[in-house]
């Protein structure tokens, strides 16, 4: 694990912390990307670069663009300009389902899994790529009789590995807020993507699932896939990012390795300006108190002297 870790931070090690800096092999490259609502620009992105094969998280205070800059890449939104390509092939105007069928797939801030069907279900829809809830309900019969096989064998797979095989029967509805995360990453899994983007994958867990979900998010980094993720948990940005990306007002305003990012001034400012309640605010606002402790101890200094 150690060894990946490092050959994923050695493939970026040359990359500069400009927003928008080009990487040695991004599977995700985009310029120009805008999104209004009203006479809000939510996302105005210059240019974004998701190196292949590492885990990016993307971060800012609440209402910078992020999960709009999600629905974008994923087809779930219209932007108002701009083009991204994954793997070199643009993908503007390309629906959700067809990006998730070559190879992007994203999960969602609110799990999205289908409660009222069962675990085993909403797995074997997976594997249809990322269509409606209405899509789903009327597919269903003929996709799981078409490619049943197949797809429970994959399916029953992915959920001794996710640890929901005991749950299989259940319906969706009962499972708790982290396991609806862990079924919504098994889900994902099922079109075998080589980019994951998760949307806020803590939020609503418990302490007890946070750590096996960390585990699990290494994991498919380990195994060859490239993560993207948005999260307020700063404990998880620096224990599993290879780099971050911060987003403000719709722009990137900063990139670097955890530990460069969260000492970056822009990133503080990004954070501060917004009066955001995130985990970040107590690292800064811990480094603040000791500076103005520093600076009141340099004063009484001056004074004695
Ligand atoms: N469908 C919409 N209609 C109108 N405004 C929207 C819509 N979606 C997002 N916005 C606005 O766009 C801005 C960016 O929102 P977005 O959800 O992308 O931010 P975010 O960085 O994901 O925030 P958070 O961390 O709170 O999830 C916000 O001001 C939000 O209110």
């Amino acid at each position: 694990m150690a060894a990946e870790l490092s050959e994923a931070r050695a493939a970026l090690a040359g990359v500069s912390n400009e927003p928008g800096a080009p990487k040695p092999d991004p599977i995700v490259k985009g310029s120009n990307i805008t999104r209004t609502f009203g006479g809000l620009k939510a996302v105005d992105v210059e240019h974004i670069e998701i190196q292949r094969g590492v885990i990016t998280a993307l971060i800012g205070p609440n209402g910078a663009g992020k999960t709009t800059l999600f629905n974008l890449l994923t087809g779930f939104d219209e932007p108002d300009e701009g083009d991204w390509s994954f793997n070199g092939k643009s993908l503007a105007n390309v629906p959700a389902y067809k990006v998730a069928r070559r190879g992007m797939v994203r999960t969602f801030q609110l799990t999205k899994v289908l409660s009222k069907l069962t675990v085993i279900e909403n797995m074997r829809l997976g594997a249809t790529g990322q269509r409606g809830e209405k899509f789903f309900s009327a597919a269903f019969k003929s996709l799981w009789s078409a490619q049943e096989d197949a797809n429970t064998v994959r399916a029953d797979d992915l959920l001794a590995r996710f640890k929901l095989d005991a749950k299989r029967e259940d319906f969706a509805g009962s499972l708790s807020g982290g396991q609806r995360k862990l079924l919504e990453m098994a889900r994902a899994l099922m079109v075998d993507p080589e980019l994951i983007m998760l949307d806020e994958p803590m939020a609503g867990v418990n302490p007890a699932l946070k750590q096996s979900l960390l585990g699990h998010v290494k994991s498919l980094r380990d195994e060859g896939r490239t993560v993207l993720f948005v999260e307020h948990d700063m404990d998880m940005v620096r224990d599993i990012s290879d780099w971050v990306i911060v987003m403000a007002q719709g722009q990137i305003v900063a990139e670097g390795t955890p530990q460069s990012v969260m000492a970056d001034q822009r990133v503080i400012d990004a954070y501060l300006g917004a009066h955001h309640d995130t985990d970040i605010t107590e690292i800064d606002a811990a480094d603040l108190e000791a500076e103005a402790e520093a600076e009141l101890d340099a004063e009484a200094e001056e004074n004695k002297s």
